[in-house]
């Protein structure tokens, strides 16, 4: 079970998530869509504690985490939370100087204390995974960037996270590039398992969410299958983002004119 109770944020005074709760279905993709700004990647943040909340609760699995307004969670709650998740960012972040299989075992080397060779196995079943294992011994500079994004899906769910965060996984990828990505998660996401993705891509949200979720001005305004929210939004600031990005969704998925 992952669930997100009234998770509050602020910069300063901007007030950038609004009390958000969510409940994120298990073995499935739930995507985030909004306008820029509307708190989608800050969200994600949220979850891994790279941003800490000001106030609410994380609950993921067994662990559960209540954020105190001005009071810092204790180190072992946030190792607790970062463990359950793996993330995967836009512009892919991976470690320049280490080469593929590296970057994949580092976090399983050097936060989980596995043995090398047993790190280095569990990162080429992962290369291999994501369609990418004859270049495990590749820098990362050589690769395309569908390539990097791919190996970064992989270091991401070397420590087998409860949940993946994807933020824009495929906006820094031209279309072929970002169909390779699109693909890798699609399977990903038939095996089961389970995401929480920020995109501005309706067709990769469309393709594999089972939810869609549109966030506006650090609220949560609507939610529903893809379909719906695509096709039958309920809610007018739903309606007005959808018809501006309805580009790359299946013909007759589109709102008649
Ligand atoms: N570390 C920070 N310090 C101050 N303001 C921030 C910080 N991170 C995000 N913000 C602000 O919070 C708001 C929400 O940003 P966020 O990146 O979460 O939005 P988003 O929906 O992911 O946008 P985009 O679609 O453009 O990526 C924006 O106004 C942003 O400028």
């Amino acid at each position: 079970m992952i669930r997100l109770e009234h998770i509050d944020k602020r910069f300063g005074d901007h007030h950038v998530l609004k009390s958000i709760d969510l409940a994120l279905a298990e073995n499935s993709v739930t995507a985030l869509i909004g306008p820029s700004g509307s708190g989608k990647s800050t969200l994600l943040r949220c979850v891994n504690l790279l941003e800490v909340p000001d106030a609410g609760r994380l609950v993921l699995g067994s662990t559960a985490l209540t954020l105190v307004p001005g009071k810092a969670p204790a180190r072992e709650s946030v190792q607790a939370i970062r463990r359950k998740t793996g993330m995967v960012f836009q512009n892919f972040q991976l470690f320049p100087h280490l080469s593929v299989v590296a970057n994949v075992m580092e976090g399983l080397v050097t936060v989980q204390r596995w043995d090398r060779p047993r790190a280095r196995k569990r990162a080429l079943e992962l290369l291999d995974r994501v369609g990418i294992a004859d270049k495990a011994d590749a820098w990362p500079t050589t690769l395309s960037g569908g390539q990097q994004q791919r190996v970064a899906i992989a270091r991401a769910l070397a420590p087998s996270p409860q949940i993946l965060l994807c933020d824009e996984p495929t906006s820094a990828l031209d279309p072929g590039l970002a169909a390779e990505v699109v693909e890798v998660l699609r399977s990903l996401a038939a095996e089961g398992t389970t995401m929480l993705m920020a995109t501005h891509d309706l067709r990769l949200a469309a393709t594999i969410a089972r939810e869609v979720v549109f966030l506006s001005d650090g609220e949560i305004v609507e939610s529903g299958t893809p379909r719906d929210v695509f096709t039958r939004p309920r809610e007018p600031r739903t309606a007005s983002f959808v018809a501006t990005i309805t580009q790359g969704l299946p013909e007759d998925w589109k709102r008649p004119a």
